[in-house]
């Protein structure tokens, strides 16, 4: 059995289970979330769309769980959601547990390359691979086949990047206040050269305004993202740059397909994500042929 149930809990009208497991990714414990939709009891093999959730900074696999509330929608259009955790935890590498914006809850969902945390940091390979390979085993009636993206942050900017990175995976991708453009802000500055080093070209790797204009997909989507304006980390401190990707969308597949949206007064918090939760979950369901 590669996965533990620590819990199972009823909320709204699925389950959400808490599982730990050792991965080979990352060499370490480690834990996820999964809301099970009220369709999957009675649905049969393989027919149950997945939308995987990538948190922001300092989170665990609770805290979108606790406070997104895709439940509800998760049960109207009858789709799973993954919540993985953010970076490896418990590693013992020298100063993983000295700063809230790097090391543990702040995988940045890159593969490391520098020595130090090139071992365990490999949240990129974990969450878009062996996550999923093993999900889709432990719960065969879910469709990892079927599967869209969205995330908050700095999983917003893991959201996007994957998305762009693996072309014609994902059928839909989401973000609420993503780091659009790393390469041009300190959060991405400090995780790109922390777990990269300083060669700027595989930073570009990762950046979602760099990838944008390389994505060799034939699948095109809207792209949907939501940004607060009294949100300080888009108004005070610039490590948002939602604009970077609009601008860089120009020319590409994705030209008139970002629809990137600031909405007035809503702050970095759980309240303006699940403010905008909804029109996520409806927005993904159309491309999970879910809706119409
Ligand atoms: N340093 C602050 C800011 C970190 C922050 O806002 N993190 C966002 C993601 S970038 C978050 O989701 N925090 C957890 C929560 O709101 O539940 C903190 O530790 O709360």
């Amino acid at each position: 059995m590669s996965f533990t149930t620590d819990a199972t809990l009823f909320t709204f009208e699925g389950k959400l289970i808490k599982l730990t497991h050792d991965s080979t990714e990352t060499k370490t414990k480690m834990n996820v979330n999964v809301y099970l939709p009220k369709q999957y009891e009675t649905s049969s093999e393989k027919t149950i769309p997945v939308l995987l959730y990538l948190s922001g900074l300092t989170c665990t696999p609770n805290n979108a769980s606790e406070k997104a509330f895709w439940q509800p929608f998760a049960d109207q259009y009858g789709f799973a959601v993954v919540f993985p955790d953010t970076s490896p935890r418990g590693a013992a590498i020298e100063g993983e547990d000295e700063s809230w914006d790097f090391g543990s809850g702040a995988g940045f969902y890159v593969d490391a390359t520098v020595e130090k945390w090139a071992k365990n940091y490999r949240m990129y390979s974990y969450v878009h691979g062996e996550l999923q390979e093993k999900l889709q085993i432990e719960f065969p009636k879910l469709d990892f086949s079927t599967i869209s993206i969205t995330g908050h942050s700095m999983g917003g900017y893991g959201a996007l990047s994957g998305f762009f990175k693996n072309p014609n995976k994902y059928k839909s991708v989401s973000a609420f206040a993503p780091i659009c453009n790393p390469i041009e802000c300190q959060w991405g500055q400090k995780n790109f050269g922390g777990y990269l080093g300083e060669d700027k070209s595989a930073w570009a790797a990762y950046d979602p305004t760099e990838l944008i204009s390389k994505y060799e997909g034939s699948e095109i989507p809207e792209i949907l993202i939501h940004t607060g304006t009294a949100d300080p980390f888009y108004h005070r401190d610039a490590q948002l740059l939602p604009e970077n990707l609009v601008a860089a969308s120009k020319g590409t597949k994705f030209e008139g397909k970002v629809s990137s949206n600031l909405v007035e007064g809503y702050d970095h918090s759980y309240y303006f994500i699940s403010s905008f939760v909804g029109q996520h979950a409806a927005y993904h369901a159309k491309y999970l042929g879910l809706s119409k």
